[in-house]
């Protein structure tokens, strides 16, 4: 007879991992034992994903080395190329994505190989190309020509200039780029999950990740941070606080507010925040950070939640002149370092993960021939 279960497996500790961990009172945050303050606005993205995939922050050298297999590995091949375009105007976003990654192993010359070495290759390969199928995706849905990505640039710098159009500001690439480092990695959250029971079956690491994107798609996950700024532009600046109490008393929930695991400020809600303020004063009109600030006091005083990384990543990529449609797929350049990472975390320690069930369902059935029903 099994134990009854953990509605949503809240506190269950499903894996070992040295990848991140958080202290969900103090509302810490760390990747492979650095704290993410010391992360944010120091480290590029491309040193923590080295840091995830490789299990160091890499030296010069080292650096050098992945950029130089990061700018090899964007492109797509022949199978996603011939695609994109049909794909781009039948499917959203999120769809699109879980689509073209996993056309992306037809080409992928290390698909076969859960090997280590193969594993990281792969690794490189999915974090390089995911910000150009969201580029791509994009120009193909909007008829747009997108530039080609610049090896010399980094993530940051490419993406932002193929999703706008225009040479980022440095300081628009500094803020992105740090976004991009605090979505890397979190532990056991639900899109990581699932792509390590994937992995856990001795599946590949593209089926991993199609498992994954298709999981933080959802609005109580990543695609929340969507919501978000679907709310803000719902809601009418001078009734902030009103439109805020009337959802909660009509038991809606609002996007962008509680975790499972923190119990206060979430610390990267702390960074986007300073950086939603930056860019919505630098752009002079400072509205929906003001309106955020305002839903951030609400939501607090009537429910005691504070804010995910979700609430402010949204206006900070408004700002920044991402589509809204779009940001889930911002955060999937982001998690995919911590995704693979994962896979190549399960593989090397490998056991099926196969939880039990509480059954509830009927008992001692007597068969009834399909005519006597
Ligand atoms: C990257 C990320 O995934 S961060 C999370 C992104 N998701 C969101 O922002 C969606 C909104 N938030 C939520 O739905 C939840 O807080 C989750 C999914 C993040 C966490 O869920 P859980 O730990 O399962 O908490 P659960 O949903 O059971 O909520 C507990 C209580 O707080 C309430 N609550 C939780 N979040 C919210 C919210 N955002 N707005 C209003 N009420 C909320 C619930 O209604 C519930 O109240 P009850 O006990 O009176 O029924
Ligand atoms: O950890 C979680 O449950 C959700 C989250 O904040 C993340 O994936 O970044």
């Amino acid at each position: 007879m099994a134990d009854k279960p953990t509605k949503g497996l809240a506190d269950v500790v499903a894996a070992s991992t040295a990848l991140s961990d958080i202290d969900g009172v103090a509302g810490r945050l760390f990747y492979r034992g650095y704290d993410i303050h010391d992360l944010a606005g120091r480290a590029t993205f491309e040193e923590t994903a080295h840091l995830l995939q490789h299990g160091v922050l890499p030296d010069r050298r080292q650096l050098a080395a992945y950029g130089a297999e990061l700018a090899a590995g964007r492109r797509l091949g022949p199978l996603v190329e011939a695609n994109i375009a049909e794909i781009a105007g039948s499917q959203e976003p999120m769809e699109a994505l879980r689509t073209l990654v996993s056309l992306s192993s037809a080409d992928d010359p290390d698909k076969d190989s859960n090997a280590p070495d193969a594993s990281r290759r792969k690794a490189a390969r999915l974090t390089a190309r995911q910000p150009l199928l969201v580029a791509r995706y994009h120009a193909a849905r909007t008829g747009a020509s997108v530039p080609e990505p610049d090896p010399e640039l980094s993530v940051a710098a490419n993406f932002l200039m193929q999703i706008t159009g225009r040479t980022p500001e440095q300081r628009e690439i500094e803020i992105f780029d740090t976004c991009l480092v605090l979505h890397a990695d979190h532990t056991m959250n639900a899109s990581t999950f699932a792509a390590r029971v994937c992995a856990a079956t001795l599946s590949d690491m593209h089926s991993a990740i199609v498992a994954a994107i298709g999981t933080l798609k959802g609005p109580l996950h990543g695609g929340a941070n969507e919501q978000v700024m679907r709310t803000l532009e719902a809601i009418d600046p001078n009734g902030v606080a009103r439109a805020v109490r009337e959802k909660l008393a009509a038991g809606q929930k609002i996007m962008g507010f509680g975790h499972r695991v923190y119990k206060t400020e979430d610390p990267r809600a702390t960074h986007l925040r300073r950086m939603s303020r930056e860019l919505g004063e630098a752009s002079g009109d400072d509205t929906y950070f003001r309106m955020s600030r305002e839903m951030e006091e609400v939501v607090l005083a009537e429910k005691g939640l504070y804010p995910n990384v979700d609430f402010y990543a949204a206006t900070v990529y408004h700002y920044l002149g991402i589509p809204t449609d779009l940001f889930t797929p911002v955060f999937s350049v982001s998690r995919m370092a911590g995704w693979t990472a994962h896979v190549i975390e399960q593989h090397a320690d490998n056991r099926l993960i196969r939880p039990d069930s509480e059954y509830v369902g009927e008992h001692d059935q007597k068969w009834v021939p399909i005519d006597e029903r």
